[in-house]
């Protein structure tokens, strides 16, 4: 079967000379969770801005359900892959949330009660309905959050793509976007260091460290194996052991 997402052997050094990734390869399939753990530093956002053809790679390649990012196929690469950027400022700019979540479909040329049944369906999947004809400003930041998300699901992506979901929620808004993202029928790839996040929603996580794929495996297997832990600065919350927790995905 062919992965959604296929990187192989993908190296990158910035403009400045800094080498970032170092042959990476990571392939997921149809709907799968998968975490993307690393410490500071590590290359994870480097390496998602290469799903979307924000950055081109060095060397190596990187594939979207076959469909090579390269700069001809950019239009429909992003409209497969869809990321959920850190701050959801950066991808709300519109005058209301109507129009924010149908900025893409209308880029592809969907338009008239087509675009309303997709922004309605994407707001529905996040809870955020009521909303539609709010300015996204006047949001509170996890009600942006959701709305960014709905902003990506609009486009009815292969695969989501999410930079640090967790980050900044209360712990309501936390556990109702993990409701939220384990109720969608969507691959998706989650950069995280919420290591609590990753194990409740994702099956497997990779470890990037120093720009290299270090681990691969399930989730639980990753989080308690404690000398791989150490070695690449990643440390679960004070009091938090998954030996202890109900294992969610068995
Ligand atoms: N524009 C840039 N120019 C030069 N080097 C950069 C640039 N952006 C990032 N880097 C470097 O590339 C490496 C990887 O950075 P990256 O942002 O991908 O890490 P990360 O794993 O996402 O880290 P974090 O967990 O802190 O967000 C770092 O050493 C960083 O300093």
């Amino acid at each position: 079967m062919t992965p959604v997402l296929d990187v192989r052997g993908l190296a990158y050094a910035y403009p400045d000379g800094h080498q970032a990734l170092f042959g990476v390869d990571l392939h997921v399939h149809q709907g799968e969770r998968v975490a993307l753990l690393g410490p500071n530093g590590a290359g994870k956002t480097t390496l998602v801005l290469h799903l979307n053809g924000i950055l081109t790679a060095g060397a190596g390649s990187v594939a979207v359900s076959g469909l090579p990012v390269e700069k001809a196929n950019l239009a429909e690469i992003r409209r497969r892959v869809g990321v959920v950027f850190q701050d959801p400022d950066d991808q709300l700019f519109m005058g209301t949330v109507r129009a924010d979540v149908g900025f893409g479909p209308a880029n592809l040329g969907i338009k008239g009660d087509e675009l309303d049944a997709r922004v309605m369906r994407a707001l529905e999947r996040v809870g955020m309905e009521e909303y539609v004809d709010r300015p996204p400003h006047h949001l509170s930041f996890g009600q942006r959050r959701r709305v960014a998300v709905a902003t990506v699901l609009a486009m009815e992506p292969e695969i989501l793509v999410l930079d640090e979901p967790s980050s900044n929620l209360d712990p309501a808004s936390r556990r109702e976007l993990a409701d939220i993202l384990r109720s969608l029928d969507v691959t998706v790839l989650m950069v995280t260091h919420d290591l609590p996040y990753a194990l409740e929603l994702c099956p497997r996580s990779v470890i990037l460290s120093g720009g290299t794929v270090v681990a691969d495996g399930s989730t639980y297997d990753v989080l308690t194996d404690d000398a791989l832990m150490k070695e690449h600065r990643l440390e679960l919350p004070f009091g938090f052991d998954p030996r202890t927790m109900a294992r969610p995905h068995d």
